[in-house]
């Protein structure tokens, strides 16, 4: 590990909840619900719900999901997993952070809409007054839901805008389920006020990507892996300063790209494209921060003046008002000055 990644505070956009649940708690959660899980031990499990070399697609990698859903049915469990990825996360140094999940996901055995959210909410609010670290929640809705399930996170979700939640986005599995089918629940998102962001060409439609930009008001898109296609859509990007959210170690376990050498993240940064690096699911992806951007350091030559670039991109792609932003570029200029960075 690069000793300085460890040291330099960082920024995280692109988050799941669930994807994020430390390993040691999922399984405790899972034997106190009775589960019965065929595994000797904590390091069997790890592997059971992080994605290994053979995942083969995005739609394999979404299989590692079935554990982490069975321990979100809880509020006293959501708040619990919400805290403690704040806290790993403000042991990395991440200063701001948004965690985004899907709250119909945690409806499953009972609990309510606003349940889900507060709990969450709870979670960050626990976790900035101990660690003091900044977070915002972004709302999910998965694609092959109904659209009418969508309106219904934009709807219930609006009276936590500007409360903790500021966004919300589309995921799941991008291959059978286009944008369109969730087009009016973002448009009364966007109506609403709210910051919208989609997964898109995560592993190779690029047609998504525009679908996303001009019928579902994406102001950044998860991964955008496809835009390497088509000149159009990369100019797109950058004429309306549309952020990446790109994930490296997880769209190679998609198999996004088919090796690291065709990673395009080079090539956006030429055509002046922004760029922001995150880390999409710590557990599922077995990842951190600082494994990401040291990835980009061993295998596509970036140095840490680089990485900073990226940061302050993700600084600058924050669903946050300029205020907080300024304020977030003085604390990691003050911290990196200490590094002579
Ligand atoms: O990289 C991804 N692409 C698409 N969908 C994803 C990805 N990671 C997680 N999820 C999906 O989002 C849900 C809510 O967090 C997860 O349960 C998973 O199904
Ligand atoms: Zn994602």
């Amino acid at each position: 590990m690069k000793e300085i990644l460890k040291k330099i505070p960082k920024i995280e956009l692109h988050c799941h909840l669930d994807g994020s649940i430390r390993p040691e708690t999922m399984y405790e959660l899972l034997l106190k619900e009775g589960e019965k899980l065929e595994v000797k031990d904590i390091k069997e499990f790890e592997k059971l719900v992080s994605v290994r070399e053979e995942c083969d697609s995005l739609k394999e990698y979404l299989k590692k999901f079935s554990y982490p859903l069975k321990v979100v049915q809880r509020g006293e469990n959501i708040e619990r997993i919400t805290y403690e990825l704040l806290e790993d996360l403000s042991k990395q140094n991440v200063k701001y952070v948004e965690i985004r999940f899907a709250p119909f996901l945690s409806m499953e055995k009972g609990l309510s809409f606003d349940e889900v959210v507060s709990s969450v909410l709870k979670g960050m609010d626990r976790a900035k007054e101990e660690f003091n670290i900044l977070s915002n929640a972004i709302l999910i809705c998965m694609r092959y839901d109904s659209g009418e399930n969508s309106l219904k996170v934009v709807e219930y979700g609006e009276k936590y805008l500007g409360k903790g939640v500021v966004a919300v986005d589309l995921a799941g599995n991008e291959h059978d389920f286009p944008p369109e089918i969730h087009k009016e629940a973002f448009q009364l998102a966007y109506e609403k006020g709210y910051n919208i962001t989609i997964h898109a060409g995560e592993t190779g439609i690029v047609e998504n990507i525009p679908k996303s930009v001009e019928l579902l008001h994406a102001k950044r898109i998860g991964h955008g892996i496809a835009a390497i296609k088509d000149p159009k859509v990369m100019e797109l990007l950058k004429e309306k300063n549309i952020f990446l959210e790109m994930c490296p170690i997880s769209n190679l376990q998609t198999k996004s790209v088919d090796s690291i050498e065709d990673y395009p993240i080079r090539t956006y940064l030429e055509e002046g494209i922004g760029v922001t690096i995150n880390t999409d699911n710590t557990t599922v992806s077995n990842t951190t921060l600082d494994k990401e951007y040291e990835f980009l350091m061993d295998n596509l030559g970036f140095s840490i003046e680089d990485i900073i670039k990226l940061i302050d991109n993700s600084v600058e792609a924050a669903f946050l008002p300029q205020s907080e932003k300024e304020y977030l570029r003085k604390i990691i200029k003050e911290e990196l000055s200490i590094y002579k960075l």
